[in-house]
């Protein structure tokens, strides 16, 4: 009876009073918290991704659904593009996409195909390696950088009927992690290399259509600007 008397007595909120854990909170946790090792606080990164590569991707394909593919004139790059600038690079998204094969300048991992509308690949870059100059296949190219650094230098592209000369370089740019570079053959030709002498360097790349692959692109001599045509770029297919 006593006991019933105290228990309704004290107001059942009083212990979670809202001031009270706001107090406790406030006062208790800034002396709690730094003197937990750094081991024992959990890495957040990984617990709630805003954006990843699954989500980028779902959104490609939705796209891709509705819009074009087919032609690259009725792609809008910039969306894509602005979907790529979301993407933040996480290695534990793309690491199962992740083959390098160390005799090769680089690897073409695929991450999927759309088919007749895209494809989207992981190159994976050696230290000091690139690719030939090349075009794209009248397609869009969106690629980004998700670790190391790379080189894209990019020449207009030549006219075939003239007389044979270098490649005028139009530009070269340093890509670091989350940068997102974009070309088409409106834009030129490019050569992409790993300037590192150690590390290697891995991006995402978005073809839209997936002309490389399905019939095939130029390479062009740097010093003579001549093409040579390569029959449908291939890629190591994803792992079961
Ligand atoms: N477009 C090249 C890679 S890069 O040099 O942009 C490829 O798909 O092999
Ligand atoms: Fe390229």
């Amino acid at each position: 009876m006593i006991l019933r008397h105290i228990l309704s007595s004290c107001p059942p909120v009083s212990i979670f009073n809202s001031k009270l854990l706001a107090f406790l909170f406030l006062f208790t946790m800034p002396a709690v918290v730094p003197i937990l090792p750094p081991s024992v606080l959990p890495d957040y990164r990984h617990y709630t991704p805003e954006y990843n590569l699954d989500d980028l991707v779902r959104d490609i394909k939705a796209y891709l659904g509705t819009s074009g593919g087919i032609s690259s004139a009725d792609v809008d790059n910039e969306y894509l593009i602005s979907l790529a600038q979301k993407y933040i690079s996480d290695p534990n998204d793309w690491a199962q996409y992740f083959y390098n094969d160390t005799s090769k300048n680089y690897t073409r991992n695929a991450i999927e195909n759309i088919n007749q509308k895209a494809n989207i690949l992981l190159l994976v870059w050696n230290p000091g390696k690139g690719s030939p100059v090349h075009d794209h296949a009248n397609a869009h190219c969106i690629m980004k950088i998700l670790a190391g650094t790379l080189q894209e230098t990019v020449y207009r592209i030549p006219d075939q009927a003239s007389e044979r000369a270098p490649l005028e370089i139009k530009s070269d740019t340093r890509h670091t992690m989350n940068d997102v570079a974009y070309i088409s053959d409106d834009i030129g030709l490019h050569r992409v290399y790993n300037p590192s002498s150690d590390q290697v360097a891995v991006s995402l790349h978005l073809y839209t259509p997936p002309n490389a692959a399905d019939y095939g692109y130029n390479v062009y001599n740097e010093a003579t600007g001549k093409a040579c045509f390569v029959p449908q770029a291939k890629s190591v297919p994803q792992k079961e």
